[in-house]
């Protein structure tokens, strides 16, 4: 299986993320990581490890990271994910203990233990720890197999007309993740806002009667009733778990190899992800992003993952 670690906020969608990560055959969590995002850092964190009680994950090291972006001040995203970061279910106390290290250190002594090409990391949240991380130990850019990572968008925003929310609240680290020489995959709100949690969905998921999967329908009515509200979807875009479904099945999505740059200066358009579709692309180009979603696709993956989890006492 491909081994991955979860950088994430958590989140109605990071928590789903995490969910098709852990209940999929193909791909192995093998540390889960937390940054400050749709809520603070101690709430999301709280978030991570209740939901690791509502999947009965264990023995995967979760470890808490950066309390605010690299330069600019904390911005959380109440309007969607609530005051606790995942308003709507009632979340168990967690049970799991953190991990002593920091999110950065876990992030760096994972990638360093195992062979060069092992490890994927997928980010669905701000970039500050992935960013921290391969400055503090650079050899790590030519030892991560990948990075693919929700965020951005080549023609949408939702933070701002033209910038997408994981981007924009640290726009700095944005910046050095889509600039070291790894192979990145932008999976962006073009590709993710067609990930929709529509009733027929929410239903599949509900047949699968298990608590599990109760969890994430509760998650859908709450996260949808707030897209509703908030930003005029009619049912929910699950951006998350499109990140973790392109590493177990890259045939989920199409993809186009071209620059990604993230503007850091614009007044209109700071943390835009500036996307350079002239052809050709350089041939050295590292960065792809996604274009078209096989949504029956994905949602199988999602409805399976719960299937194979299964009950949890
Ligand atoms: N309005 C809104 C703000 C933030 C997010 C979070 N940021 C990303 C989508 O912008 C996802 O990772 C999701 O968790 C979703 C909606
Ligand atoms: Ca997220």
């Amino acid at each position: 299986p491909r081994k991955i670690i979860l950088d994430c906020d958590p989140g109605h969608d990071d928590a789903i993320a995490m969910l098709l990560a852990h209940g999929n055959p193909d791909v192995e969590l093998v540390a889960v990581t937390t940054v400050v995002g749709n809520q603070t850092l101690e709430k999301v964190t709280r978030n991570a490890l209740s939901v690791a009680r509502i999947a009965n994950i264990t023995g995967v090291p979760f470890a808490a990271g950066c309390p605010r972006p690299l330069v600019r001040e904390v911005e959380t995203a109440p309007d969607i994910h609530g005051e606790s970061g995942i308003d709507g279910p009632v979340m168990p106390e967690p049970t799991l203990e953190l991990d002593e290290r920091h999110a950065v250190d876990l992030i760096i002594d994972t990638v360093m233990s195992h062979e060069p090409g092992e490890i994927t990391l997928v980010p669905t949240a701000g970039l500050t720890n992935i960013a921290l991380a391969v400055r503090k130990e650079p050899r790590i850019a030519e030892r991560v197999r990948e990075v693919v990572l929700m965020g951005g968008g080549f023609h949408q925003g939702n933070w701002s007309p033209v910038a997408e929310f994981n981007i924009k609240i640290d726009p700095e680290a944005a910046h050095i993740v889509f600039n070291e020489r790894w192979p990145v995959t932008m999976v962006g709100l073009d590709l993710t806002h067609q990930a929709l949690a529509t009733p027929e969905v929410v239903e599949r998921i509900a047949k699968v009667g298990t608590k599990p999967a109760t969890f994430v329908t509760e998650l859908l009515d709450f996260f949808g009733a707030m897209y509703l509200e908030a930003q005029g979807f009619t049912s929910p875009p699950v951006h998350d778990p499109c990140a973790v479904a392109y590493v177990i099945d890259p045939d989920v999505m199409t993809v186009r190899k071209a620059p990604v740059d993230i503007e850091l200066t614009g007044s209109l358009t700071l943390g835009m992800t500036v996307t350079d579709f002239r052809a050709p692309a350089p041939a050295d180009c590292h960065t792809q992003v996604a274009v078209d979603l096989d949504h029956r696709r994905f949602w199988d993956l999602v409805v399976d993952a719960l299937e194979r989890i299964g009950e949890v006492t």
